[in-house]
């Protein structure tokens, strides 16, 4: 393994765009520290420590209120470092897990008293060595009350997961709207089929999220900004947003995170609908216990 790697933009711009209160970044990550949370041996990336002060202060200069942290690859089924980003959060954070499929009822109750919400299922190849639809499908179905699934694949997976997909008996929360290729445009064949999956079912999510990853035109990322704002308009009550810092593996290019939150207006151009997409639907989805 090379050495530790630098996925993030160590002086962020301020955002033009100001978050509405109790918004939420719902798709970041939390790397370590490395003393006190070690990275997995199955690791496929090493990175630098980016802990939950780092984090924390990201969210205050972002402007946003809350996050949601989903635990990334290299920290494997230890949610250790996680959970305690939450623990730290004063309430300001849920989370995603990810956890061996043989996992205990009791173990699955003490991560939703830790602040997890969902478990997510990583299809991408170059992230984990396997992934057991038959042990995620059996897993899915003994979740605690109110939990989602979180699902990451590439665009060109999408077809074979369907079948997959329609089992799930939860919710499902799609990370990057299944990695499109956005310079086909709103009209191409990665974005019909994301919408036919989204036609399937009343319970899928999607995070339009990710413009530095999807759109090779790089920043100010227009092609992302003219393929993902249709979808946004005409699914605005299944979709939550997030910055995906520490942007893992991005360190070739690693972008500047007050651009990513200006792109919301540019998808989201109306206040009503960037409530939905900050506010009220990650509410839904991680604070619904909060808001009863
Ligand atoms: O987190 C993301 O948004 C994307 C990742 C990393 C990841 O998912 C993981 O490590 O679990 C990627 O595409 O390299």
């Amino acid at each position: 393994m090379s050495d530790r790697i630098v996925s993030w933009h160590t002086n962020p711009s301020k955002p033009r765009f100001v978050p509405p209160p109790g918004a939420v970044d719902a798709h970041c990550h939390v790397f370590g520290p490395m003393a006190q949370f070690p990275f997995s041996p199955k690791a496929k990336y090493l990175p630098e420590d980016a802990g939950p002060e780092q984090l924390f202060a990201l969210r205050d200069h972002l402007g946003f209120s809350r996050n949601v942290i989903v635990q990334a690859s290299c920290h494997g089924t230890d949610n250790s470092a996680t959970l305690d980003a939450i623990a730290k959060s004063e309430g300001k954070a849920r989370g995603v897990a990810v956890v061996d499929p043989a996992i205990s009822e009791r173990e699955l109750e003490a991560l939703h008293e830790g602040g997890i919400r969902g478990i997510r299922f990583n299809f991408l190849k170059r992230l984990v060595d396997d992934a057991p639809k038959d042990k995620f499908l059996e897993v899915s179905r003994r979740l605690p009350k109110g939990w989602h699934v979180v699902i990451y694949f590439e665009a060109d997976f999408l077809e074979d997961l369907r079948p997959f997909m329609d089992a799930i008996p939860v919710p499902l929360v799609v990370d990057h709207m299944g990695r499109p290729d956005v310079t086909q445009g709103p009209e191409g064949p990665d974005a019909k089929a994301f919408r036919r999956l989204l036609e399937g079912r009343e319970d899928i999510w999607f995070k339009p999220t990710c413009p530095d990853r999807l759109d090779p035109t790089g920043d100010p990322w227009s092609a992302f900004a003219d393929a993902v704002a249709p979808l946004v308009a005409d699914y605005p009550d299944r979709c939550i947003w997030g910055t995906d810092w520490p942007h893992p593996n991005m360190h070739d290019c690693p972008p500047d995170d007050g651009h990513i939150v200006d792109m919301i207006p540019r998808i989201a151009p109306t206040v009503e609908v960037q409530l939905k997409l900050l506010v009220d639907n990650p509410g839904k989805l991680y604070w619904a216990d909060a808001n009863a």
